[in-house]
């Protein structure tokens, strides 16, 4: 009898401001990806039948060794000593995460092949070790850890030099990373997350641009050293943003300037028309309701963290999109909420 493997992950928002690497909220956005196995299909090199649904998905290469989702998968189970999926399989791919928007959309691809090749190899991997495998393709622990487990995440990697932690690339893509060749078996916990509070008040206004911005490119910009006073403002904020969003009623000048950033978002400005504007000039006292407001991790989306008024504050930040030179930036809006819940795999044994 067959199975039917159904996995969901949320999109992430990464750095926050200050947490540039360090800390992700995952979102009510979700990549889907169903898994039948197929008895009866002649067996295959990979035994992967791949098809997608759904706007997220033009120019996805549908080859499984070239697909971020089944690469991920096959590199996990060659670790394992599988060469290829136990038995012949169809993969479908409904993706809701918008690719390069900063949303975490290759976090999420990343973490759906991690499940998918623990369920159908019934490798048996505990959440730990499954963070093991998505560090090995994705450098930086922000989007893979908050999508994995759900929530408000803090996360870090081992120290690369003395732990064997892959390096934090700056400038190789996700997909470059693995097709280089294969990454070899992690070591044991190499990245580490505590899962923080989040006031059930707080939502995510995103403000999504209609163009992609790579992840690579956006980490291609930032400098390779910085001022030692840009730090240590990042890590004051840092610590005082871990606690101000738990609070129950959220203090919104306290998080506005917890949510600010000298490491990522200066460098990234040229990138993306409008984040000047944007990040200086609304603020909770001309826009009620509003926390803070910054970079969704690599960009161009803009995330406002908001206790009321969702659609005004996203009506302002758009029409500063809509100004730009050359008859604008066009944006989309979604109001997502912080979903407390990561990645879910679900087993269902297909009726005979
Ligand atoms: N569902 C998916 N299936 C296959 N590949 C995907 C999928 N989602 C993302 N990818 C790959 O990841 C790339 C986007 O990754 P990138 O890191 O540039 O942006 P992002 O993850 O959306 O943004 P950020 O990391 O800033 O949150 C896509 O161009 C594609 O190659
Ligand atoms: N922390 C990462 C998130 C994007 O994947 C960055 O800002 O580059």
């Amino acid at each position: 009898m067959g199975s039917t493997y159904t996995i969901s992950v949320p999109a992430t928002s990464a750095n926050i401001g200050p947490g540039f690497d360090v800390m992700g909220l995952s979102l009510s956005l979700y990549l889907h990806v169903t898994a039948h196995t197929s008895p009866t299909a002649t067996p295959s090199p990979t035994n992967i039948t791949l098809a997608y649904t759904g706007s997220n998905s033009s120019g996805l290469p549908l080859d499984p060794h070239a697909n971020l989702i089944t690469r991920t998968a096959l590199y996990v189970l060659s670790c394992l000593g599988h060469a290829r999926f136990p038995q012949p399989m169809s993969v479908h791919v409904d993706n809701r995460i918008p690719l390069g928007r900063g949303l975490g959309s290759s976090g999420a691809a990343v973490v759906a092949g991690v499940l998918l090749a623990n369920a159908v190899g019934r490798l048996g991997l505990s959440q730990q070790r499954m963070l093991d495998y998505c560090l090995m393709i994705e450098h930086h622990p922000d989007n893979v850890a908050a999508a994995l487990v759900g929530g408000f995440v803090a996360s870090y990697l081992v120290d690369v030099d003395r732990e064997g932690a892959p390096e934090s690339e700056t400038t190789a893509a996700p997909d470059t990373i693995a097709e280089d060749g294969h990454p070899g078996v992690p070591p044991e916990n190499i990245g580490h997350f505590l899962r923080l509070g989040c006031s059930p008040k707080i939502r995510a206004v995103a403000i999504i641009p209609q163009f992609e911005l790579a992840t690579a490119k956006a980490r291609a910009a930032l400098p390779p050293s910085y001022k030692t006073s840009d730090v240590v403002f990042n890590l004051q904020r840092l610590a005082v943003l871990t606690t101000a969003l738990g609070r129950e009623t959220p203090d919104p000048w306290l998080i506005y300037r917890a949510m600010e950033d000298k490491v990522h978002q200066p460098y990234r400005m040229h990138l993306i028309p409008g984040l000047p504007e944007i990040l200086a000039t609304f603020n909770p006292d001309n826009t009620p309701g509003l926390l803070g407001i910054c970079l969704s991790g690599a960009g161009p989306t803009i995330l406002a963290l908001a206790i009321d008024n969702f659609d005004e504050i996203a009506a302002k930040i758009r029409a500063v999109f809509d100004r730009q030179p050359d008859g604008g930036v066009e944006t989309v809006y979604k109001l997502l909420d912080i979903v407390s819940e990561g990645a879910t795999c679900i087993e269902t044994a297909d009726e005979e």
